[in-house]
């Protein structure tokens, strides 16, 4: 995609929610979570690529002390329609015993979070925890909800804020919906 289609893409698509208002339910997020896990010295891990603005922006807001670190999976791989979910970078073994928040951008189908979820039960996880930037409201039953939600998303293609569209425009500070073709 050249710049000029780049571009285009943008100006084409419908603004869903604000920068100002991804701020306010980022500050929502992390009084939920504090309010839950403050006192569990949590592992928090940032599933990468996606949760890298959402996880840079919450974790200084979260007042309590907490280790960090990132996984790798991913199912869409620059398209709009997931495949097989593909680990990329496991979680470490430092997991074990411990109460885990997972941070992810979006839940759509739910199949990424839910492989998530299973693998850090596998790999002795006391507690997983999950927060989602966004959630997408598209009627299906999802393998698993998240405990803390920012945004709920129409059921359209949406990126900003984490989220790509066609592996670009992660850094934009408000949510974007593709256009419908
Ligand atoms: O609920 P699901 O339908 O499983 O989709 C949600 C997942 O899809 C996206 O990742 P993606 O596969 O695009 O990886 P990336 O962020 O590394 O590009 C997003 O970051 C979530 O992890
Ligand atoms: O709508 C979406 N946008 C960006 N990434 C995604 N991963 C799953 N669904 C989406």
């Amino acid at each position: 995609m050249t710049p000029l289609q780049a571009q285009q893409l943008l100006d084409n698509a419908e603004c869903v929610a604000s920068a100002d208002t991804v701020q306010a339910v980022i500050n929502r997020l992390a009084s939920e979570i504090a309010g839950k896990l403050a006192a569990d010295l949590p592992l928090v891990l940032a599933v990468m690529g996606g949760a890298v603005v959402f996880a840079g922006q919450l974790l200084p807001r979260l007042n309590f002390p907490l280790e960090f670190d990132y996984l790798h999976v991913t199912r869409y791989r620059g398209k709009t329609q997931g495949g097989a979910v593909e680990w990329r970078v496991l979680p470490g073994q430092n997991v074990a015993g411990r109460s885990v928040l997972v941070l992810d951008d979006i839940l759509d189908e739910g199949e990424t979070l839910a492989a998530i979820r299973d693998k850090l039960h596998d790999m002795g996880a006391a507690r997983v925890w999950s927060a989602v930037l966004t959630n997408k409201d598209n009627g299906l039953t999802k393998p698993i909800q998240a405990d803390f939600v920012g945004l709920e998303v129409p059921n359209r293609y949406v990126f900003g804020c984490g989220m790509d569209a066609y592996g670009l425009w992660r850094n934009l500070p408000a949510i974007y919906a593709l256009k419908d073709k």
